[in-house]
Formats: structure tokens, sequence, C-alpha cells
């Protein structure tokens, strides 16, 4: 047996009888040399020429697949002369090659995106997780350059004095404009209204009489009239047509037949429109549930319930968006949600960190007028909240100081929506020093510069407190919480001293090796002496 030129003829004989002719041939070519050596020698030549150039190509293909074969085939062109390499039939190969070179060059920069990205995240405190996230946002303008959005947004923006985007409008916008579904938790007063009705608006585009095509689901209607003007304020200039359910909508004769781009509700209202007035949801295609983690408390879920369910379009995109995100609250979003991205700024269930935080002990119930006097003496700063544990309470307490020379107001649920309307404006306004309230407005409400929050019953849960004092200390601005206590109070400080801890204020060692309670509403009988 003939020893093979190669490994790859290695085991094939020549059969010289065979192929004598050939053998002859070949004898003819080679005429300057004819010896059996000399043609095996050539042939092995001839051989090793062919073998060398595939067995090149063989391992450069694995290491560079595309880019050799594509070379090879600019070579032949040059050396041979030839149009075989750019016939139909290499065309398409070039054609492969010159994608999927592009889509490895493609892959590179994705992952060079994704590193700044995740440089980006980490500066500004965005925790994501999800797959493909989309890359935040660094600034308003990249809404045009990537977004294509109108100018209108822009320059309301501008005119608002918003110049800059907080880091869960970084993140959430994108997302919701990628059109993905998204659950995110960031600290109160961080500007979560605009991060959902900026894309709400973009990707509306324009108004329609088509039927309902966005709700908006907040758990107060204080909380929801605040919502509906943002959102107008946002869209000016622009018609869309933006409502607020209230009693005098719903009860419209051709109610059905409103036009509405943007419905903004509390879930009972909007439950009421949909099975008595036979409200059509079937259209909507953004869903925000806003202080999520209250819709989904047991007072309200089942008529969340029913509005998520009457929003039956498949391509509807749901968002929810809180200060606080119970793993609860998360377990049940994940299972309407379709592969949602999830965005914690910061720590999850946090307070801002604006907020100077203090914990006073008044004893018992009857030190705690003494304390709010002495308190209001020393040095009284408005605007000044003082949250309540509920209506009776507030009342009572504002019967106590109404009569000083402090100018103060009272908020709970028995009022007339006209007054509590009314409640909200005067402080805001500064006409109110001092605004006693239940926790009704202890969400969503962004009132200017409130200075200081006073606990003056202790919050029922680590999540009310946070809401709570978060109504100061807003969008950068600094702010004072004081949370009286008492001697009933002190088993359930922990979760409280846990939070300020966490938000960089100083608490006494022993409030924090308090023994953990199993979490329920702290909410014990209250009696003004
Ligand atoms: N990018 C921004 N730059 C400056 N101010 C902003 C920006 N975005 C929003 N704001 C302002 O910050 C304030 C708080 O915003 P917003 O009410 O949306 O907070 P939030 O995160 O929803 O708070 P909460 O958890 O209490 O509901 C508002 O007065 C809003 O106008």
């Amino acid at each position: 047996m003939d020893k093979g030129p190669s490994f790859l003829f290695a085991g094939i004989t020549f059969n010289r009888k065979k192929f004598s002719s050939d053998f002859a041939r070949f004898k003819e070519i080679k005429k300057s040399d004819d010896s059996e050596e000399t043609f095996v020698e050539n042939e092995k030549a001839e051989m090793e020429e062919i073998d060398k150039p595939f067995k090149k190509r063989e391992v450069k293909a694995i290491e560079k697949p595309f880019k050799k074969r594509k070379r090879r085939a600019g070579v032949s062109d040059n050396v041979e002369g030839f149009s075989v390499f750019k016939s139909s039939k290499t065309e398409p190969i070039l054609e492969e090659n010159e994608e999927t070179d592009k889509a490895s060059q493609g892959k590179k920069e994705l992952y060079r995106q994704m590193e700044r990205d995740a440089i980006f995240r980490k500066k500004h405190n965005i925790h994501t997780s999800g797959s493909n996230i989309p890359s935040p946002l660094q600034d308003f303008s990249e809404l045009k350059s990537r977004y294509e959005c109108r100018p209108y947004i822009l320059r309301n923006l501008a005119e608002l004095g918003i110049k800059e985007p907080t880091p869960i409008q970084m993140q959430a916008i994108p997302i919701l404009l990628s059109g993905r579904e998204c659950f995110a938790c960031a600290p109160t007063g961080s500007g979560k209204t605009l991060a959902f009705v900026c894309p709400m608006l973009m990707k509306l585009k324009r108004a329609s009489k088509d039927g309902v095509r966005a709700v908006i689901l907040c758990p107060t209607r204080e909380l929801a009239s605040q919502t509906y003007r943002e959102c107008k304020k946002l869209a000016k200039g622009k018609k869309f047509y933006i409502k607020l359910m209230t009693k005098q909508l719903v009860n419209t004769a051709e109610f059905s037949k409103v036009p509405c781009d943007i419905l903004i509700s509390t879930p009972l209202r909007l439950k009421f429109a949909v099975t008595k007035r036979k409200l059509d949801l079937s259209r909507v295609e953004y869903l925000v549930l806003d202080e999520s983690d209250k819709l989904f408390e047991l007072g309200l879920l089942k008529q969340v319930d029913a509005v998520v369910k009457a929003c039956s379009n498949p391509s509807i995109i749901r968002s929810l968006f809180s200060a606080t995100l119970p793993d609860t609250v998360e377990e049940l979003a994940r299972t309407i949600m379709h592969d949602a991205v999830r965005v914690i700024i910061g720590r999850k269930n946090s307070a801002s960190e604006s907020i100077k935080q203090k914990l006073v002990f008044v004893g018992s119930e009857e030190g705690k007028l003494i304390a709010l006097r002495q308190t209001f003496q020393e040095s009284l700063n408005p605007p000044v909240l003082v949250f309540v544990q509920n209506k009776e309470r507030a009342k009572d307490l504002y019967n106590e100081l109404k009569f000083s020379d402090i100018r103060v107001d009272v908020i709970h649920s028995d009022l007339p929506q006209l007054q509590r309307e009314n409640a909200i404006d005067n402080f805001r306004a500064g006409k109110t020093w001092v605004l006693i309230a239940t926790d009704v407005i202890a969400r969503g409400m962004d009132f200017k510069g409130v200075n200081c929050v006073i606990n003056y019953d202790f919050p029922d849960s680590s999540s009310a407190y946070i809401h709570r004092i978060g109504r100061s200390g807003r969008a950068g601005r600094s702010g004072e919480a004081v949370t009286f206590y008492t001697e009933a109070d002190v088993r359930y400080l922990k979760n409280i001293a846990n939070v300020m801890k966490a938000s960089g204020c100083e608490v006494p060692e022993w409030m924090l090796s308090l023994p953990k309670l199993k979490w329920r509403k702290h909410r014990p009988k209250r009696v003004f002496k």
C-alpha cells in the first residue's frame, strides 16, 4: 500500500493497471521526469498543495469561520481572474458572512452597551431584574433621539422645571416605551407619576374617540385627582381626552360614549362604572396600578380584580408602582404579568433618605397632646402634617387644637368631598399651617415643601410609616419626621427602627434588638383623655 501523502489520503491504493491510460497521460505530461518516483513525488506535491489549503481552511474555519471564507473568496477573485466566486452561488455566502460578521459586531456592541448600562445603573442605584431590559434614559433628550417623542412633552417638561430624569424615570420610561410590563419600587417623592404618565402619553400618540385606552388606578380620590392634574400638565398643548372618574361623570347620560384616552379612577368607582354603567374597558392598552400594594390590600382587592379582568385586551401593558412592594404583592403581580421587568431604586421598602427621622417617647396617650403642644411651642415650621390612627382620632385632635392660635384643619373620609378638597387646597396654598389627617392622604399626595410630618399615633405598619413620612422630603428636598410612641407601641418599634436605620438615621440599639413580631396591623384602641 502506498503511503498516502496526507492523513486524508491514507489507505488509498493507486491501481496502476486499472488506471494505466491515466498513468500514461501523467507520464506524458511529466516529460522531463518520467520516473515512478518522480510521479509519486509530483503526485505527493500536488496532493499536498490541495491538502495544505484545505487543512488550513479547516483549522481556520474553526477559529474564524466567516472571515477566512470571505478572504479566500476575495483572493481567488484576484489571483485567478475567474468570476466563479462572484457567481450567484458564492454571493449568498458572502452576504451571509457579512451578515454574520455584522451580527458578531452587533453582539459585541450589545455587550459593551450592557456594561455601560450596568455602570450607569449602579451609579444611580437602579436595580433591575428580567430579560432584555432596555438601556436607562440618561437624559430627557433621549426621549426624542431614541423614541421620537413629540416636542410638546419636552416643552412641558421644561415648563415644569423638570430637567433631569430621576432614577425611576431613567429606567421605567424606556421599559414602558418598549412595550414591557413592569413593577417598580422607588422612594416616596422620587417622581413615579411622571415615570408612568410620560410613556403613556407617548404611546397613545394622539387623541381618539375609540373608547378608553389607558387607565390609572389610585387608592384614594385625592390621589386620583392629583394624578389627573399631573397628566393634564404633561399633556398640555395636545388634545387628549383625560378624564377623572367622578360621580358626575359616571352619572352622565351617555357615559359610555364619552371620549376618553386616559381614565383616572379609584377602584370602587371604576368597578361601579364597569358593572352598573357598562363601561367597556376591553380596548385599554395601558393599565397602571399606582400605590399597587395598597390596591392589593383586602379592602380594595376585589374591585381591582374586577377592573383588571375588565381590561381584557390581550396586548395590554400593565405596570405597578409604589414606594413599598411587599413580596406577597410581587408574587401576586407575577401571576398576571407577562415577562415583566422589576425595577427597584435604592433599597426595596425603604424611606426617603432626605428625611430626618426621630422617635419620641410620650409615655401614654395623655402624654401626646402635651408633647405636641410643646413641639409647636418650641418650633412650628409650617406646613406640618399630623397623622392619626382613624377619623375619630382626627376629629378629637382637631377639636383640641381648633381654638389655639395655630391655623389648623383636618381631613378624613367622613368629610364631604368638597370639604376634603378644600382642606387639601388650603394646605397647599399655605393657608393651613397644620393639617391633621388619617392615612387617607398618606399615600402619593404631593405637597410641596412639607417641613415636618408628625406621627401622633404610631403607624400600623412599616409601609404606613414610609408613606406617611414620605409626604415630606420630596423631589430631593429635606424634611423631618417625628414619631410619638407610648408604652403600648414599644413592642412594634423594631420595624420602624429598622426602616430608620436603613435610611441612615441613628437608632438606639435596644430597639433593633427587640424581638421580631409577626406582621400584623398595630391599631390599639386609643382614647383622648
Ligand atoms: N425629573 C424630575 N425632576 C424634578 N422634579 C421632579 C421630577 N419628576 C418629578 N418631579 C417632582 O417630584 C415631586 C414628586 O413626584 P411624585 O409625586 O411623582 O412622587 P412619587 O414617587 O410618586 O411619590 P409617592 O411615592 O409619594 O407617590 C412632584 O412634585 C414632581 O413634580
